[in-house]
């Protein structure tokens, strides 16, 4: 070939610049675009060879050296795949790829985010110049009778081209590092670089350091024809040999130069067929990617082929906290080459909890994150990766159960942020859900309805309420045909909204644990914080589902049956114990109701409507970020007076009685235990309570 020195076909003058500024953030990528291209080469000369255009020498091995020079700054990549002409050279090196450099920096340069585009393909060979100053290729053509070429280029826009000395099919590109970048041919870096690009690309790398002085010892047996021997090492006679005994000889060793180590692994799992894995394989696999030395709960194998190629593995880690201090990775690549951690365009947000690895060759990865975002193949490939999650999770809830039940504390917080972020997922996972009850068994939410279904008065027919101790307490009994009045047809309509019960704090809200366990009634346990929404999503979906605190209202179960007669007189005496408890307590916003309980030994209950509680709690959050809360505080709180209690008895009898010190000091007593059944109580109502309750306990010795 005659010498030729020619122009880069570009359109500017200043497009190495552009280059390296453009990809500053992650140069150490141009790594991962020449061994890929190396790979590539390397798969269309196996290609040629299956369809008998070419015929691989006996004892190929498909492999890519990066060879890491310090002393002289090069790093080199040698592969032994299809090579090129000097006319594929002119063509894909000096035209073509040079062109679509140029396209694709005109494309983005105005993008001012790296992170904009997503895999930096299509720039390909030319990434080298983001750290070279002069970039080499030595090449030789798989085609019969093919020349080896040399090209060179200084980063500039000029290259030279002319015959070389490459006598191996296959292609060598030299990288003259620039002085900023000299720690790209330092090996520790270079092995971390392959590793985190490189780590599952289907060509075997190795990685080594040129004139190494690095050697290693091994048994003349164990030579391979690539073993390059330094030293024959003799083994040492053995003269202590017995007399009739035959002399053992000892091996000959063979130092060789240190044989380079492979550095990926060329069948990752994802890529296996799962009937081929086996849970040793899964775990190692999860070990060794996410070096996470705990245990996956279990794992998904996505594997199809149609209408789009994916593969990958999806774990569920060990995740029992709040969502938001849980971090999980979803590494994606691109035929087995590694495109970036969490790219939330193409992997479903609440799937970024999970750890694991997806393999999608369909997707498009030259184009900015927003084209993905907008892409309809995209949106596909995410939608089938949510719905398989919710197919194994549901799957799982129906026919292994108890393994279900087993995880569900740890991936709840996933499953709910799930629904809470993605409408088909919740729509899928809505019947799997479970839900916790009082007395730890877990319940999917049809369940819970079903629970609810049975009127609790029905239940209770003829069952003597219980105290505290399950030893039955005096219930009121009335006459059914007075009680029937009043079950008009609103009662019927009201029925048709189911409500599930829920506690919070099984410690704080105890005394209403124990109301509810004592009436037959079950609730459900809603601890975390993504609950109050999640919940609040749930009544949105599902027409006619309530969830309610335990502690927010007094069901019916818990009062006597009454007359249209006696609720009159109660609703009287409400109003004007209301008055009195609102004085003494010097808080206008307090509601008072006497009921009629069936527990004559509860004498006060303190409720606080779920509206109102929802409220406090938003505005609770809004408060963490500087808001006034002074104005939400006692908003909705009704404070229940059992009139079948001595105590609220002997407050009615003296509620006209202006001369009653008692009267004052057992409002406030009976509020503030209300109030203690429900949480602690501030520095200030605790001294005040103490106070109190130690004059109670002086007036009983006088
Ligand atoms: N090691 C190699 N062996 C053989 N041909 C190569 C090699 N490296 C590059 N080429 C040729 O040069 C062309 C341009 O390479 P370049 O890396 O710029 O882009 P690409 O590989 O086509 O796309 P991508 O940017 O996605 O890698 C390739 O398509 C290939 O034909």
């Amino acid at each position: 070939m005659a010498e030729k020195h020619g122009s880069l076909s570009i359109n500017s003058e200043n497009i190495f610049p552009i280059i390296k500024k453009w990809l500053y953030s992650d140069h150490d990528i141009f790594y991962r675009e020449l061994i890929s291209n190396g790979c590539d080469a390397i798969t269309k000369l196996k290609k040629l060879d299956v369809m008998g255009e070419y015929s691989l020498p006996d004892g190929y091995k498909p492999e890519i050296q990066v060879i890491v020079n310090p002393e002289e700054k090069t790093l080199k990549f040698i592969d032994n795949g299809i090579g090129m002409t000097a006319d594929e050279v002119e063509e894909y090196i000096n035209q073509i790829a040079f062109s679509g450099a140029t396209d694709f920096i005109e494309k983005y340069k105005d993008k001012s985010d790296d992170n904009q585009i997503i895999g930096h393909f299509g720039l390909g060979f030319y990434s080298a110049f983001m750290v070279a100053d002069e970039v080499h290729i030595d090449t030789l053509s798989y085609k019969e009778g093919a020349a080896p070429v040399h090209w060179e280029c200084d980063g500039g826009t000029e290259f030279e081209m002319e015959d070389g000395t490459w006598d191996k099919v296959g292609t060598q590109i030299t990288l003259f590092l620039n002085e900023d970048c000299l720690q790209f041919c330092n090996e520790y870096k270079a092995q971390e670089v392959v590793k985190k690009y490189c780590s599952f690309m289907p060509v075997e790398i190795f990685l080594s350091r040129e004139n190494t002085p690095e050697t290693q010892t091994i048994d003349e047996a164990e030579k391979l024809d690539t073993d390059e021997v330094l030293e024959t090492i003799q083994p040492e006679k053995k003269e202590d040999a017995k007399e009739g005994e035959e002399a053992q000889e000892k091996p000959v060793r063979l130092k060789i130069k240190k044989r380079p180590v492979v550095m990926n692994d060329i069948h990752p799992l994802w890529t296996k067929n799962p009937s081929e894995c086996t849970k040793d394989d899964y775990i190692e696999f999860y070990r060794k990617v996410f070096q996470d030395y705990k245990e996956p709960l279990f794992w998904i194998h996505l594997n199809m082929d149609y209408p789009f190629n994916l593969k990958g593995i999806l774990y569920f880690p060990k995740i029992n906290m709040e969502y938001e201090s849980i971090e999980g990775t979803i590494k994606l690549y691109n035929n087995q080459v590694f495109i970036a951690d969490n790219i939330k365009e193409v992997i479903p947000e609440f799937l970024m909890l999970l750890k694991g690895v997806i393999d999608c060759p369909d997707l498009p990865l030259n184009v900015s994150r927003s084209a993905l975002q907008n892409d309809g193949f995209v949106k596909k490939i995410s939608d089938y990766i949510t719905k398989k999650v919710a197919d194994k999770l549901s799957g799982m809830c129906k026919t292994d159960r108890e393994e279900y039940e087993k995880y569900w504390d740890d991936i709840s917080p996933f499953v709910k942020f799930g629904c809470l972020k993605d409408d088909k997922f919740c729509e899928k996972m809505t019947d799997y859900i479970l839900f916790k009850n009082l007395d730890g068994k877990y319940m999917t939410l049809p369940d819970c309805l079903e629970v609810n279904k049975v009127d609790p008065d029905e239940k209770e027919e003829g069952d003597s309420a219980v105290d505290e101790n399950g030893e039955k307490v005096e219930a009121e009994v009335v006459d059914e045909a007075a009680a029937g009045e009043e079950a008009g047809e609103g009662a019927e309509e009201e029925k048709k909204e189911k409500t599930i019960y829920y506690a919070t704090d099984l410690k704080v809200q105890s005394q209403y644990v124990n109301m509810f366990k004592q009436a037959k009634m079950d609730a459900v346990v809603l601890p975390d914080q993504i609950d109050q929404p999640f919940i609040n999503q749930l009544e949105m979906k599902n027409e006619g589902i309530k969830f309610q605190r335990i502690d927010a209202d007094l069901t019916d179960t818990f009062k006597a049956k009454t007359s249209k007669k006696t609720q009159e007189e109660l609703n009287a005496q409400s109003e004007e114990l209301q008055k009195l408890v609102r004085k003494a307590l010097k808080n206008d916003k307090l509601t008072v109701k006497v009921e009629k309980l069936k527990n004559k030994k509860v004498s006060s209950v303190l409720t606080i409507s779920e509206e109102s509680r929802r409220m406090q709690d938003m505005m609770k959050m809004y408060a963490m970020n500087g808001m006034d809360m002074g104005m939400f505080g006692g908003e909705g709180e009704t404070l229940v007076l059992n009139v079948s209690h001595p105590l609220v008895e002997y407050v009615i009898a003296h509620k006209d009685d202006k001369d009653n010190k008692n009267e004052a000091l057992i409002c406030e007593q009976l509020y503030d235990l209300a109030k203690l059944q429900q949480g602690p109580l501030d520095a200030e109502a605790m001294t005040k309570f103490v106070n109190r309750s130690n004059d109670i306990m002086v007036a009983l010795t006088k």
